[in-house]
């Protein structure tokens, strides 16, 4: 189990940058000077408009591709370290095995690791009843929603107990109902397990419902994160209060 020190940092960032060319002269930069810190256990949104380069940071923090300089440090240690993180996708559909039920998507990983049957059975229930998909263990990804392989992607996300959940727009490709929805469960299931969350959006209303720390960044090429809000709003946010409105004011002015 994944001992949470709140306040202590889980995430930061220094003179972050990222590049694509291989000739360092002639470089493009997507990212320069990133600077960032996020705390353990605090739910942190990177906004930004299309083509800015969210995906690529999320994707350096999961360790998917090489920063190209500057420091980034996740529980303290360097970027090679253990820390254990998870990816939660905008396509479920590409990250569910088809050919694997529910049950046997969500305890894919404890099975890699060897875990014992009895004891992933256990672990899998718990977090598709946390999902909120008891009943389905047994469907296969084609038998159920678009929204339920994402409680299924995230079940099976956290049932590795990472210390860190990075989710690329994951309610991206939902209807607005479900989306909604998803967006209160993922509030529940944050509040029950105290994971470290970055949470890749265009959406600044996503943004306000979701995050404690909104990270703004600035349109590409060289984009970095130019403006950062403590959103200090209760959960459940209501999109319609005055207080969610002025945010949204605030937060859109940077894209006029
Ligand atoms: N492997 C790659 N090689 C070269 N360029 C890349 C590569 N991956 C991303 N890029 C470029 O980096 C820039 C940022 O892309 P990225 O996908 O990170 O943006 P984003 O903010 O996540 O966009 P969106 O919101 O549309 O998903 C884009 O110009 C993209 O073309």
């Amino acid at each position: 189990m994944t001992v949470i020190q709140k306040n202590a940092p889980s995430i930061v960032l220094k003179g972050l940058s990222k590049t694509f060319s291989e000739d360092i002269r002639q470089a493009n930069y997507i990212l320069e000077n990133v600077d960032l810190t996020i705390k353990q256990g605090e739910f942190y949104i990177l906004l930004g408009p299309s083509g800015c380069g969210k995906s690529t940071l999320l994707n350096i923090l999961a360790g998917f591709i090489e920063k190209s300089d500057g420091e980034l440090t996740i529980n303290g240690e360097s970027e090679e370290s253990k820390a254990n993180r998870g990816f939660v996708f905008q396509s479920a559909d590409s990250a569910l095995f088809p050919w694997l039920t529910v049950e046997e998507n969500v305890e894919f990983g404890l099975k890699m690791k060897k875990v014992p049957l009895a004891e992933r059975k256990e672990v899998a229930n718990h977090f598709i009843e946390l999902a909120g998909l008891s009943g389905h263990n047994h469907k296969f990804p084609s038998e159920i929603s678009g929204g339920m392989k994402q409680r299924v992607q995230l079940a099976r996300v956290l049932a590795n107990d990472p210390q860190i959940l990075l989710m690329d727009e994951p309610f991206g490709a939902l209807d607005a109902m479900t989306r909604r929805t998803m967006q209160k469960e993922l509030i529940r299931i944050w509040k029950e397990t105290n994971k470290t969350i970055i949470f890749v959006t265009h959406d600044i209303q996503e943004a306000l419902m979701l995050g404690q720390h909104i990270g703004i960044m600035s349109i590409g090429p060289s984009s970095k994160i130019t403006h950062s809000y403590e959103i200090n709003l209760p959960y459940p946010r209501e999109i319609t209060s005055p207080d969610f409105n002025q945010y949204y004011k605030v937060v859109q002015s940077h894209f006029d």
